[in-house]
């Protein structure tokens, strides 16, 4: 809905996003993202503590390595220069050792840079995982109205996003940690021959580190500030080319519409995004050259001082190196502390996340579940309001559903109905009165215990592109492998007529997802859901319409079967058929979000009054 009110509305979805848009990050704040990295490191250590520390151990003896490099190198020089000078027969055994050394430096410098990238993958992709679990973990305690705010959706998109992205900022920070211990080898060398080459190179670096942080800035706050249009990007995408949406995009020929959209969104972001570029590649060439002015300015000294006779050949090659190297380490290090502190802030999106927390909780003292339920339940005045709605969609509700009592829901669209059971389920709390089961307000029992005692069918129940064994065995999950509560359930809900008929009988995969499945008609996927009710030991079912995709025949039969279903239990049933309702033992009719009449179906007749009329209404249709 959110989705769709921006796609309709631009000004509303554009709002929040300029107020984003136009936000400046400053140095503070990217600063203070690296408070974000102890966390990251700790979530990082969790997922391998030998992978980590063999990490870091690798890392500190690879940085030692460039600064003997180069010194074996000088060595090498001075020691050719000198020998060169001496009379034949010449000792070269020395020169020998030297480059012998020399190679082993090289090939360990090699193998520890492939094993240090081998753990750099292998840790990352583990974080991947670990981090895409938790996400999916912490999602599923999260309420159901957090779901439906787009501002939350963003977050969880951002989120997801950091899953992978941030195998990359490992590696990143790492590799920060280790290029800043082989500048202080190479740093040291370096002041030893000449403290001035410093200065030079800091000069040469820092205006390219002043630009480059500053385009990071302006390129997060552009990624930050477009979420909304992003998502909108996909929702497009996916609603233009999907086996759901073919049929209606068709029908209705919205591909232009569709298109249009998607073109004059990406459209925009494109040139803002070229904007960026553009004049991040003209003042990069710029500081770019500085820095090469830097490095040559400092190899003219070096030049002179060695044809002076002030320092050696192999001095030269050490210091030219030396400075050659620190300044490309310099300028990785700075460049990467931007984009380190800028996937720290993205860090912080991932922890935004999960620092959200469900405001739908069970109590820290918890009420037995009563079994069986002896009083049942009852509504106090209840009011509720959706978060992103002014609108009652329930008020002033007050009734008992007494125990094992079979209640029917009547209204006409938008009557409430839905949002009736979801409160009875605990998926909302009410916004005003409260709702009592045996006597205690709801939110005094266990959740999970509640959601476990409360079995709920909904209208737009869940079509799982899985097996239809599974599809079943959604209704209680621990009995998966329960092959014959599976059937009975199967053949309680009229499913086994469906799934007899499919190729892959219980282990067919259904929907057209993923290869080999197969699809169902709305009525057959209808039976399967409704299977999941029988598969459910709950002492409350609710049944939200389910039987409006069944054809007459399997409507009876449902019916024929649903006294067994719902014996010993309580029941509401939702339901725009009088046919099904009357079975019921009462009838609440509700119209705007309040009760109108409650009574038996005879008692209701009587009153002649709302519930009199639609029946009537609907009982004409039949003749
Ligand atoms: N997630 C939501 N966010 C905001 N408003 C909602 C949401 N779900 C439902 N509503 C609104 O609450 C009101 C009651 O909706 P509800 O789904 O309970 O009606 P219903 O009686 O079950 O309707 P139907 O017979 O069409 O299934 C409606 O006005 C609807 O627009």
């Amino acid at each position: 809905m959110a989705i769709f009110s921006s796609f309709l509305n631009n000004g509303k979805g554009n709002g929040s996003r300029r107020s984003d848009k136009d936000k400046p990050l400053t140095f503070q704040d990217r600063m203070g993202a690296l408070r974000n990295l102890p966390q990251f490191f700790r979530l990082v250590w969790q997922t391998s503590p030998p992978m980590f520390v063999g990490n870091i151990i690798l890392r500190i003896v690879r940085s030692a390595l460039p600064v003997l490099m180069l010194y074996l190198g000088k060595l090498i020089i001075d020691e050719i220069v000198q020998v060169t000078q001496l009379p034949a027969p010449r000792d070269l055994s020395y020169l020998w050792q030297l480059v012998g050394l020399e190679l082993v430096l090289a090939i360990v410098s090699d193998a520890l840079s492939r094993a240090i990238a081998l753990l750099d993958s292998l840790l990352g992709d583990l974080f991947a995982n670990q981090t895409s679990i938790q996400l999916m973990e912490h999602a599923a305690k999260l309420d159901l109205d957090q779901f439906e705010d787009s501002t939350f959706y963003d977050k969880l998109e951002r989120a997801r996003q950091q899953t992978l992205g941030r195998t990359v900022l490992l590696a990143q920070v790492l590799g920060q940690v280790q290029d800043m211990i082989t500048m202080v080898f190479l740093a040291t060398g370096l002041v030893v021959f000449n403290p001035w080459l410093i200065l030079l190179l800091v000069l040469a670096v820092v205006p390219a580190f002043l630009g480059e942080a500053h385009f990071n800035e302006k390129s997060y706050s552009l990624v930050h500030g477009w979420t909304p249009e992003r998502r909108e990007l996909d929702y497009l995408r996916y609603t233009g080319a999907s086996d759901e949406t073919a049929k209606e995009v068709k029908i209705f020929g919205l591909s232009n519409f569709l298109t249009d959209r998607y073109r004059s969104l990406s459209t925009q972001y494109y040139h803002a995004n070229k904007k960026l570029a553009v004049k991040r590649a003209s003042w990069g060439s710029l500081f770019a050259a500085i820095g090469s002015a830097g490095y040559y300015g400092a190899y003219v000294f070096i030049i002179w001082q060695t044809v002076s006779g002030s320092i050696t050949l192999g001095s030269l090659t050490f210091m030219a190196g030396s400075f050659r190297q620190l300044r490309a380490l310099l300028e990785s290090m700075l460049n990467r502390f931007v984009s380190v502190s800028q996937g720290a802030l993205y860090l912080r999106d991932l922890f935004d996340f999960f620092e959200i927390q469900p405001k739908i909780n069970s109590p820290q003292k918890t009420r037995a579940f009563p079994r069986p339920i002896k009083h049942g339940f009852v509504f106090e005045d209840v009011g509720f309001k959706y978060t992103n709605s002014d609108k009652w969609a329930n008020r002033h509700l007050s009734f008992h559903l007494r125990a094992g009592e079979k209640l029917a829901l009547v209204g006409e669209n938008g009557a409430g109905k839905t949002t009736l059971v979801k409160l009875l389920a605990r998926l909302y709390d009410p916004t005003e009165g409260r709702i009592l089961l045996d006597g205690y307000d709801l939110r005094e029992y266990d959740l999970t215990e509640l959601r476990q005692e409360i079995g709920v069918i909904f209208q737009d129940f869940v079509k799982f592109q899985m097996t239809a064994s599974n599809n079943i065995a959604v209704g209680r999950i621990a009995d998966k492998e329960n092959k014959n509560r599976i059937e009975h359930s199967a053949h309680q809900s009229l499913a086994d007529t469906v799934i007899d008929r499919l190729p892959g009988k219980y282990e067919q995969v259904l929907g057209r997802r993923f290869a080999k499945g197969v699809e169902l008609s709305g009525g057959e996927w209808q039976k399967i859901a409704l299977g999941r009710a029988y598969m459910r030991d709950a002492q409350v079912l609710i049944l939200d319409e389910p039987t409006a995709a069944l054809d007459a025949r399997a409507e009876y039969e449902v019916f024929q079967r649903f006294a067994d279903l719902t014996k010993g239990k309580t029941a509401v049933l939702i339901s725009h058929r009088f046919s099904t309702v009357r079975m019921a033992d009462r009838i609440l009719v509700l119209e705007n979000g309040e009760l109108l009449e409650i009574g038996s179906h005879e008692n209701l007749l009587a009153n002649d009054g709302r519930y009199a009329e639609l029946f009537r209404l609907q009982a004409r249709g039949y003749q």
